[in-house]
């Protein structure tokens, strides 16, 4: 299998402080890769230097064996490089369809007026139509975004970022929020997506870690502490240890970690 992202050396400073310090790693193309780390290890500036959002001090990115690593975000979009975000980008005036409709009008290119109504625009609501089936919203279509539940605002991104049709998908923390019941069904729905898509989840709820990861990354002081298979990964000594001492300090992860 190749290699969807090679990481060498990628470095991100505030002042004296490195969020990300010096990370060196490999994503294999079609993983299910999860970033994981406590409170202020460096996993959201980690995503933010993956989608283009913030600019590394050092080091360097290589996207299915491309320099990406002084693109911007709206460039490494139209190489494909989806994400979702921990903060709803839903319109909740708009329906279901429409929001999705938007986001396809971006990645196609099309001169559209929105409020015209997505049929007016057949290629992208077919698009978008296919999208939403995907994440099981195809019954909702009509529905206002600002009527759905947040399991399925959280399902509707994930067909705002699917339309693009990405080769790599960033999630950010995608079930947070979500009762235990969602976010089961959330796992379930990432497991039904393409083989060849490579996604990476930034997610603080370790079950939906293990439910869903082939490959795990835990980030500690903005360094790479282990990377691996959930097997490798949870049996490396040094992970024990700090997760020990998360545990500690976290109840969440005390539940989780036993
Ligand atoms: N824009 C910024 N300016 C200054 N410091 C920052 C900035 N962004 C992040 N940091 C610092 O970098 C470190 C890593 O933060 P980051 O948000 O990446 O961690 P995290 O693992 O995502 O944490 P959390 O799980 O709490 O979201 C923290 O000490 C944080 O305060």
């Amino acid at each position: 299998m190749s290699d969807a992202l090679q990481i060498e050396g990628l470095t991100r400073a505030y002042g004296a402080l490195r969020a990300v310090d010096e990370v060196t790693l490999t994503v294999r193309a079609g993983a299910r890769h999860a970033l994981i780390g406590p409170n202020g290890a460096g996993k959201s500036t980690m995503f933010k230097l993956l989608s283009g959002e913030v600019r590394p001090t050092a080091g360097r990115i290589r996207y299915f064996g491309t320099d990406i690593t002084r693109l911007s975000q709206p460039r490494r979009a139209r190489m494909r490089i989806s994400q979702t975000y921990q903060h709803s980008s839903v319109f909740m005036p708009l329906t279901v369809l429409e929001n999705v409709a938007l986001a396809a009008q971006r990645v196609q290119n099309i001169g559209t007026v929105w409020w015209r109504g997505a049929d007016r625009y057949p290629d992208r609501t077919a698009a978008a139509l296919e999208s939403l089936a995907a994440v099981g919203l195809g019954d909702r279509a009509g529905a206002l975004a600002s009527s759905l539940s947040h399991g399925e605002r959280r399902q509707l991104e994930l067909a705002l970022a699917l339309v693009c049709r990405p080769r790599l998908l960033l999630l950010d923390e995608p079930t947070a929020g979500m009762s235990a019941t969602e976010s089961a069904a959330f796992v379930d729905l990432v497991r039904t997506l393409p083989d060849d898509l490579t996604v990476i989840v930034v997610e603080h709820d370790l079950d939906v870690v293990f439910s869903l990861a082939t490959d795990i990354s835990v980030l500690h002081h903005g360094q790479l502490l282990a990377t691996g298979t959930p097997e490798q990964v949870s049996a490396d000594p040094g992970v024990q240890e700090a997760y020990l001492s998360w545990t500690v300090a976290d109840d969440d992860d005390l539940e989780v970690s036993s």
